[in-house]
């Protein structure tokens, strides 16, 4: 019986859906959580939490290296909580991604997994991301940290020098913005039951092709007289030293909670909107609003979803979640329509003005609204095709029923969560869909997750 503080020898067996090896004890019953350890490795590790069932360990020593190991291009690979998968070899990390997508089909959907192909490489495996997000949190020491989260923990491990997953637009950004933001002018965030300080976090975003970038600070409230003086003086300092810099938002959040995005957004100095360009498209979003963090392979991405509908992408298609219509934009060039859906109201907006700015606002339209809401109100029209790519969590059962009420030919789910894509499949699959194929798509080098295109049909 292992207990806390305990060192052990440990196996590591194959990795979990987080990237962490996993060694398996008592006779394969109880596991030990390994982060930084690769399968096929002995490592020496102690014992940081011991539950019922499992335990996490952290590694001492590696005693026998995979030849799939190699060394992270980042300094803090091991503590920051942003990239899971830095210490393996890429052709690994494509790997274990198409594994996850596996297994979460069989084991949390009971599902065949062999329609999975091998995961798409990204054009990028470091300096691929187009946007950040970076909390300020107040220390104990009286000082703010400004970084990344610690895994598992919300422990800043302060942004010491550059994160080499970010475009080097986003370096050039924050070189010039981090000595103002770390100003004790700008108190940090401090959380808990009466949360108090200022400056909660910080956002920059940029097109990797148009070169433009902007900059939004989460604040727990409206600037005072001195706060609003000095963030003049930095979007000045931004808008005369980088060339594209678009401006500089503020979004209000009072309240406490980890979904950044709980206030309201507002332009402070110049524009709150930027562009990207994907494919032949030009496409405007705005700080607030989802956009793929990489655009190289969002590009791949949308012209797969496109195939993979193959005649049915001439006809009358449905699009859930779609955003600012990035991927519309390429279903309206072959659609007769395109019927868009998205909750974000900013992100609708940049989707009418997107449409409208290449001539598609015939073919695309969108409605407002949460998906589960909007299509029970939809009159049952008939749809050659549905295309969803949904958060995290999934669709809501709704949903999914009614896409099996619409009956459309085929079905095409993009997912970055395999194991709500797993869930979803088994519905749609249990009400008369079969699965033709899944493509798992690497949008995101270094780190443990996965994005996949799926098509269905009857
Ligand atoms: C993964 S993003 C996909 C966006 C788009 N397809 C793209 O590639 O840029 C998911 C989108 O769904 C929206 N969303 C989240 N929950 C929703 C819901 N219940 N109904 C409608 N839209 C929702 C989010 O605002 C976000 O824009």
């Amino acid at each position: 019986m292992m207990n806390r503080g305990d060192i052990l020898r440990l196996r590591i067996d194959t990795l979990n859906s987080e990237g962490e090896g996993i060694a398996r004890e008592e006779g394969g019953s109880f596991v030990v959580f390994v982060p930084g350890a690769l399968p096929g490795e002995t490592v020496d590790g102690r014992i940081l939490l011991r539950k019922a069932r499992y335990a996490r360990a952290q590694i001492l020593q590696v005693l026998s290296p995979s030849p799939d190991r190699s060394t992270p291009s980042c300094p803090l690979a091991s503590r920051c909580g942003g990239c899971q998968l830095q210490h393996a070899s890429y052709p690994f990390q494509l790997r274990a991604k198409e594994e996850a997508l596996r297994d979460a089909l069989r084991r949390l959907g009971g599902l065949d997994d062999s329609a999975v192909e091998p995961c798409v490489p990204s054009p990028r495996v470091l300096g691929y991301r187009n946007k950040v997000v970076l909390p300020v949190r107040w220390t104990p020491e009286g000082g703010s940290a400004l970084g990344f989260y610690q895994r598992r923990s919300h422990q800043v491990v302060p942004l010491v020098s550059g994160c080499p997953v970010l475009e080097e637009r986003l370096h050039s950004l924050l070189s010039l913005a981090l000595p103002f933001l770390k100003d004790p002018i700008l108190q940090p965030y401090r959380e808990g039951t009466r949360p108090s300080g200022f400056l909660r976090e910080v956002v920059a975003r940029c097109g990797s092709r148009t070169g433009e970038s902007a900059l939004c600070l989460v604040v727990r409230r409206t600037p005072e007289r001195r706060e609003e003086t000095f963030l003049k003086a930095l979007h000045h300092h931004l808008s005369e030293t980088l060339p594209g810099f678009r401006g500089t938002a503020l979004h209000i959040a009072p309240q406490p909670g980890n979904f950044i995005w709980s206030g309201t957004t507002r332009p402070f100095l110049g524009a709150t909107d930027l562009h990207e360009s994907l494919g032949p498209y030009r496409i405007r979003f705005e700080v607030s609003s989802f956009f793929q963090v990489n655009s190289l392979q969002a590009e791949l991405l949308y012209e797969d979803v496109l195939e993979s509908l193959g005649e049915e992408a001439q006809g009358h298609l449905l699009e859930l979640y779609s955003g600012v219509g990035s991927l519309s934009l390429f279903l309206a060039s072959r659609a007769r329509s395109v019927q868009a859906v998205e909750e974000w109201l900013p992100a609708t907006e940049s989707l009418q003005a997107n449409a409208a700015a290449h001539g598609l606002e015939q073919r695309l339209s969108v409605l407002s609204g949460k998906a589960e809401d909007v299509l029970e109100k939809l009159a049952r029209d008939s749809f050659d095709g549905v295309v969803l790519d949904p958060p995290r969590g999934g669709c809501h059962p709704k949903v999914l029923e009614r896409i099996l009420d619409l009956d459309p030919k085929k079905v095409v789910y993009v997912s970055c969560n395999p194991a709500t894509l797993a869930r979803d499949l088994r519905i749609l699959v249990d009400g008369g869909f079969r699965i033709r194929s899944l493509r798992p798509f690497d949008l995101f080098p270094q780190t443990a997750h996965v994005e996949t295109r799926a098509l269905l049909t009857h």
